[in-house]
């Protein structure tokens, strides 16, 4: 430990207690995460609006493609681990995963196809076969180097140095969100730019070239600190040698199992006879974690709504910040602003506030809080629904009809629908009716997915016993037949101004439509051409503006946000403290594992679960994240904190002893020594193994 300490001190100047080296490696994560999320950002647009692929299959590619991005990490940590060191496998995924951007970038040119220049490519299967090799390349790219690029950080720090390695895993983080904010922030303006040879059409190519030169920039600064970096040699393939311990451990208890058998410690202790003691610490050491980390995929569960769930609640609110209009895709962009603010203050003020009141707030209790506060955060969501659904239009169910009256007369008249009372509906009135008896089954107006979230649905009846064209200044809606209606249009927020004309004469409706709503123009038959015709249109409204305000989707940003950097600011920490030095990058995997187990959950909870009230859905996942906390807690309770680097320490000494040992005194009895190894390697785990959750 102290040659490799020494190795460190001699590599890389230290500057206010921290290597510089690891200056290379947060501004290399900065790029990369712009690189990742800016690319992610304006994906699934340019499945739909360029490759021409519909909601569902974009929907399923982008998720593969997020789940694959959180599956090759395991593939990046073995051939770190065992074979190419961090360091070389960093560089050569990072090439990798820049050719896999700039394969993208180049599928997103539509003028390299466009033969006949009309702005659309004549083969979409080169885009899509460039972009989906791209994409491979990316996810590829991206999860190889992630388990390896935090790991490769907390190496360059030595034994201890513990709190500078805290620090550092912080800091990490604020450039995974810094990089995030604002790669989500500009490549959208970048994909609305138009740009082409021939035509111009939105700039895609742009939007993926800039998150492309970003991983170049990533490879270089990681280069240029080459020099200076700590690098752990790898030590052979050592996950195909953890496989063959435990399936000899399991092999060998299982032909011991008669009770003549003295019992032993542990069963991992059924693989001394064939390997190593330090190899089998090893595994114990990571078995342990994996064990912990049962529970966590809930956690990520809840986590990765924000870009699902939540966003589509934000679809349903009024996004008017004043002179800010947020559109509901745009309030994720709160997570990394909070984040960069939260994990400054928890670091300096709340952390050492707690260890200050004397409370010892060990990672595996900030986890644990963490994952509660997710909890709270989804039943804010649920409150927000609650109130959300109040102001939604009731839609028939499937048992039930919804019809609208209109009266186009000039006198009231008295309805009579079967199995209903009797009602007058005035002139000029219209009057919506859920009925049980089914009329015509389950035909109500549903306005699913909007297109745009600035865009309005409305349509004209006309009462009039002449034809009436509908526009505006933008578009001409056609002509409407006497006692017809026309089709439902869009229109985008705000003030509108609508010309209804009849030959060559004409007048004016003005109106305001809010964001999300829906409405039905009724023109009276007495309408006068030439006058104001403002008071002879009746606006009604199919679908009530959004009322409810995004900003109320700010506490539950905030407490999912704070579970985040509790749970896993420190999880990183903890996953990479607790790994024994060959399996750093492998139990960083095994973390961000946990993050595609949880995306995988999302989709089977929604789809068994089907809960028709969203609210309900929100507190159903809340509580299983409780639930599950419960699980943790006392799964946390009952571990014991390690020092890694102490027990490899101990047990590297004691194997050269024995070699010593063994030397001085030839042909003593093998058995007789494996059983002292054994006791002796016991005490020593459990020496080094004191700490409680
Ligand atoms: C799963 C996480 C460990 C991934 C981490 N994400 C974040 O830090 C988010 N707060 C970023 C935000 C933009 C969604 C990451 O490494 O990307």
């Amino acid at each position: 430990q102290e040659w490799e300490d020494g190795q460190r001190k001699g590599k890389s100047k230290v500057v206010c207690g921290y290597p510089l080296s690891i200056f290379f490696i947060v501004v290399n994560e900065f790029c990369e995460r712009f690189s990742y999320y800016g690319m992610r950002a304006v994906l699934v647009l340019y499945f739909k609006y360029f490759l021409r692929w519909d909601d569902d299959l974009a929907t399923s590619i982008y998720h593969t493609f997020v789940a694959l991005c959180y599956l090759t990490p395991i593939l990046g940590a073995i051939v770190a681990d065992s074979w190419l060191g961090k360091f070389k496998t960093i560089i050569y995924l990072s090439i990798v995963y820049a050719v896999g951007q700039v394969a993208m970038a180049v599928s997103a040119i539509h003028d390299i196809t466009d033969s006949d220049r009309d702005g659309t490519p004549d083969s979409m299967t080169f885009h899509i076969v460039l972009s989906m090799v791209g994409l491979f390349l990316i996810a590829l790219g991206t999860g190889g180097i992630k388990p390896c690029v935090a790991a490769f950080g907390g190496d360059q720090f030595g034994e201890h140095q513990d709190r500078q390695r805290r620090t550092f895993f912080s800091v990490f983080y604020l450039c995974i969100n810094g990089g995030s904010l604002l790669s989500t922030i500009i490549t959208p303006v970048l994909r609305a730019q138009e740009c082409g040879i021939y035509s111009k059409q939105k700039c895609y190519s742009l939007a993926f070239g800039v998150p492309a030169a970003l991983m170049v920039v990533a490879l270089v600064v990681f280069i240029i600190g080459s020099g200076m970096y700590y690098k752990a040699e790898p030590q052979g393939n050592i996950m195909l040698d953890v496989c063959k311990c435990i399936g000899f451990a399991i092999k060998n208890r299982y032909r011991h199992r008669s009770k003549q058998y003295p019992k032993r410690q542990h069963w991992m202790d059924w693989a001394e006879e064939k390997y190593d003691k330090l190899l089998i610490a090893q595994i114990k050491m990571v078995l342990k974690v994996l064990f912990l980390y049962i529970p966590l995929p809930m956690f990520w569960t809840l986590f990765d709504q924000k870009g699902s769930r939540w966003t589509l609640q934000a679809t349903t609110m009024d996004g008017n910040f004043g002179a800010l209009v947020i559109q509901p895709d745009q309030m994720q962009t709160v997570n990394p602003i909070l984040i960069l603010t939260l994990v400054p203050i928890m670091d300096s003020l709340i952390y050492p506030l707690i260890k200050k009141c004397g409370l010892n707030f060990t990672p595996l209790k900030r986890m644990t809080v963490g994952m509660l506060l997710a909890a709270i955060a989804f039943v804010c969501a649920a409150l927000v629904q609650i109130q959300i659904d109040k102001t939604l239009p009731t839609f028939p169910s499937t048992s039930q009809s919804q019809l609208k009256l209109l009266n186009m007369g000039s006198n009231s008249v008295t309805v009579k629908l079967p199995g209903n009372d009797a009602l007058i509906l005035p002139a000029a009135q219209v009057y919506p009716f859920i009925n049980n008896s089914e009329i015509v089954e389950n035909q109500a107006i549903t306005f699913v997915g909007f297109t745009d979230y600035f865009l309005v649905y409305f349509r004209f009846v006309n009462g009039m016993k002449t034809a009436v064209n509908v526009s505006t200044a933008a578009a001409d809606f056609g002509l409407i037949e006497p006692f017809y209606y026309s089709n439902y249009s869009q229109i985008k927020n705000g003030k509108a101004t609508f010309t209804l004309r009849s030959g060559s004469q004409s007048c004016e409706y003005s109106t305001n439509f809010g964001f999300g709503s829906s409405y039905t123009f009724f023109i009276h038959s007495t309408l006068v051409f030439g006058s104001n015709c403002q008071d002879s249109v009746t606006a009604v409204e199919d679908i009530k503006p959004n009322s409810v305000h995004m900003a109320l989707q700010i506490p539950q940003y905030f407490f999912i946000t704070a579970g985040e950097v509790m749970f896993s600011v420190t999880g990183l920490e903890f996953s990479y403290s607790q790994a024994p030095s060959n399996m750093k990058a492998v139990l960083q995997a095994g973390w961000l594992f946990t993050v595609a187990i949880g995306n995988f959950i999302v989709l089977i909870v929604a789809e068994l679960a089907k809960i028709p009230k969203q609210w309900a859905e929100y507190v159903l996942f809340a509580s299983l994240l409780v639930a599950v906390c419960v699980i943790f807690s006392i799964m946390a309770y009952f571990y014991t904190y390690i020092d890694p680097t102490e027990i490899e320490a101990q047990f590297k000494k004691k194997i050269n002893e024995d070699d010593e040992d063994d030397k001085s005194k030839p042909g003593k009895a093998e058995v007789e020594m494996v059983k002292r190894d054994s006791i002796k390697c016991h005490d020593e785990y459990d020496k080094a193994t004191q700490t409680k959750m």
